[in-house]
């Protein structure tokens, strides 16, 4: 058994998204759990130590309760145990915007929607609180303020479109809530205003229009040949043999170079993170930002707003492009300086622009750049297609729906997206890895403040098999839930973590065991804390546990130095004793006799006849009596109770 290992030395972020996931894999997700009506119960924890009960917000299905006392644990009978979200009865959902029929329909058939257009932010903030998730488009800015008047009811924000730069991902993770978007059903209306804009800058159509309808007006009286007719002051330039530069080969840029492509453009493309056999597919080069702003005649823009590119052509950047230079921009206006921009078009540098989206919608009435002439704009029309309506609201419905739901969304931008193949593979170890955290955390003497975390898993897999952020998530929820106030989900486990500084590293060892199962044993470590059962720390002085999924049912297999196997249902009692005839019947007699019932005994010894301990397994929980009465055996040590 090779000792290999790749460590991630501190908590990793959890913005990510995974390759893996697919259309498919959404549809999955989003079928495979119907649990209508699912009603409520509150869970109430308590230890001989402190009692601790749930935050309000955290309710579980009866069927969850169900599903975790038997060994089948299906994903969609865990689900709620992964704590995305809380269920309500019928979750208010508020949509701030105009949104398609279709995905109102989706909406109203699981909760109360309120449609309320044009709130002011103070109006927003009032309503939040009622409501369970938030629908919106680009329109309404979901600040900080609104997560805060929320006050942990909004479980959910769905983007009813791509850009997610009107929403504070940040404030949201803080306060556990999903941010999910709707980013394929707009692609193709975007890349169409796109060409749409690009043609009509090249050849004046917005002005030369423009020109006509005022003549009309102003020369109304007058005769037909006064009317001014401005055939050759609308000259354009063709398309066709010139340089589209797509600055950002996603979604929306490439479908733009593969129209540009028909029109006979030479297309290159920047996109730092794009692959290159992507690009080649399109019969598209891609090229450095430098080479792409020294050789376009036309540059067209679909990254997204962020502190990268925010304002990243400036004057700086328009002094390096090609004198005459035309500008298409469908995606952000953030990632223009406007100001910047006016004095380009004023020295001639940038012959035209044609601007879907500004800094400040809609922009002020004295902009410059609006009334500048050779400036076309549209009033951020780029997804204002019916077709791409109907779409967005299907796709951003079914997203919010399946996270109240407690789905894990295949588009959530702030929580990890794990196939629902991966889910359910995990699911029984999700149970484990919650189970392993609390059990470690109640090992913990008072007093003494948890600071590093170290969880080794054993597993014949190769690390990219193997997608841990969900089991690092639930033992940092089965460790931090007891002892605070916090609610932990995936969206803010890591963050929790970090706020309450807490390291988490992960190791993964190679274990020579069969690759069927993604993992062998976990393995949880606590270093500098002092334990109130000595036996379980190890000899390295950490506490330490480590437990193993048997036939769907998880068991700790390890205390400190002592092997032993118990199922990890109901409640603990761990003894360590000195290893002796009639131990068991001892403990056994006492609890039986206060009327505990006995699930199982385990019992791990270092060798014979030394010390030994005792895993008990008990269906109700001892009172003090009993409790004290344990300890009084000379030959026990010490003893723990453990809530599972
Ligand atoms: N005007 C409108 O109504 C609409 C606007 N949009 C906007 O269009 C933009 C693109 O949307 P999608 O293509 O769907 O997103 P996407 O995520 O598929 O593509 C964005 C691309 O930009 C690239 N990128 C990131 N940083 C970059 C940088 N510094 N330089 C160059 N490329 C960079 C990314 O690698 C990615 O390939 C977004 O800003 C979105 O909000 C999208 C739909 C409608
Ligand atoms: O999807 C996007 O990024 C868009 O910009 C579309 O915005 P909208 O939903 O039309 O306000």
């Amino acid at each position: 058994m090779a000792a290999s290992s790749s460590s991630s030395s501190s908590i990793k972020p959890i913005f990510t998204t995974r390759s893996k996931s697919s259309n498919s894999s959404k549809s999955s997700l989003l079928s495979f759990l119907h649990n209508t009506n699912p009603k409520p119960i509150s869970l109430k924890f308590s230890s001989h130590n402190s009692n601790y009960t749930t935050p309000p917000s955290f309710t579980i299905r009866n069927s969850l309760q169900t599903a975790l006392e038997t060994s089948e644990l299906p994903v969609s009978k865990f689900q709620d145990d992964l704590n995305l979200q809380a269920v309500t009865p019928k979750p208010t959902i508020l949509v701030s915007e105009k949104l398609g029929e279709a995905g109102l329909a989706i909406l109203r058939s699981f909760g109360n929607v309120e449609c309320l257009y044009d709130l002011s932010p103070e109006a927003l903030c009032e309503k939040i609180s009622q409501c369970d998730a938030l629908i919106v488009r680009s329109g309404t800015k979901v600040t900080r303020s609104v997560f805060e008047a929320a006050n942990g009811k909004l479980k959910v924000v769905g983007r009813a479109g791509v850009g997610i730069d009107n929403v504070d991902l940040q404030a949201a993770t803080e306060f556990g809530c999903l941010v999910v978007n709707a980013p394929i059903a707009n692609t193709v209306a975007a890349a169409e205003h796109g060409i749409a804009l690009l043609a009509s800058m090249a050849r004046n159509v917005s002005q030369a229009d423009a020109s006509i309808k005022a003549d009309l007006v102003k020369c109304m009286p007058r005769t037909a040949t006064d009317r001014k007719w401005l055939r050759s002051k609308y000259v354009g330039v063709s398309l066709v043999g010139k340089t589209l530069a797509v600055m950002g080969f996603g979604k929306v840029g490439s479908e733009v170079a593969r129209r540009a492509k028909g029109l006979g453009m030479n297309v290159i493309a920047h996109d730092p993170y794009a692959p290159a056999d992507k690009a080649r597919a399109v019969g598209v080069e891609l090229v450095s930002f430098d080479q792409a702003l020294a050789t376009a005649d036309f540059i067209s823009l679909h990254m997204p707003l962020n502190p990268t590119t925010s304002k990243i052509f400036n004057d700086e950047t328009f002094a390096k492009m090609k004198k005459g230079v035309r500008i298409v921009n469908v995606a952000r206006g953030g990632v223009i300086d406007e100001e910047a921009l006016v004095r380009a078009l004023d020295s001639g540098v940038v012959a035209q622009a044609a601007l879907d989206v500004f800094t400040e919608e809609p922009p002020a009435k004295d902009s410059k750049l609006v009334q500048h002439e050779n400036v076309t704009v549209t009033p951020h029309l780029g997804a204002s297609t019916k077709e791409a309506q109907e779409g967005v609201a299907i796709e951003i419905a079914e997203a919010v729906v399946g996270a109240l739901r407690g789905e894990l969304s295949a588009t959530a931008i702030n929580a990890p997206m794990v196939p629902s193949e991966v889910l359910s593979e995990l699911a029984p170890y999700v149970v484990l890895a919650k189970k392993l955290g609390r059990l470690a955390v109640q090992l913990v003497s008072g007093g003494s403040g948890i600071k590093s975390v170290k969880l080794i898993y054993r597993s014949a897999r190769d690390p990219d098999d193997l997608d841990t952020r969900i089991l690092r998530a639930m033992i940092t929820k089965g460790i931090i839930e007891p002892i605070s106030a916090s609610f932990i989900n995936l969206v803010n486990a890591d963050f929790t973590a970090k706020q309450k500084g807490l390291r988490i590293s992960e190791e993964r060892v190679v274990a020579d065991s069969s690759p069927e199962f993604p993992i062998d044993s976990i393995q949880v470590q606590l270093s500098n804390v002092d334990s109130k059962f000595a036996a379980a720390v190890s000899e390295n002085g950490e506490i330490s546990i480590e437990g193993k999924v048997k036939f769907g049912i998880p068991h700790l297999t390890r205390v400190g130095s002592f092997g032993v196997d118990a199922s990890l249902e109901g409640n603990l009692i761990l003894c360590r004793q000195v290893d002796q005839p009639g131990m068991i019947g001892k403990v056994g007699n006492i609890l039986g006799e206060h009327n505990v019932n006995v699930n199982f005994m385990s019992v791990g010894r270092t060798f014979r006849r030394n010390h030994g301990i005792m895993a008990i397994g008990v269906d109700e929980e001892p009172n003090q009596d009993s409790l004290k009465e344990i300890g009084k055996v000379p030959a026990i040590e010490e003893f723990v109770f453990l809530k599972l």
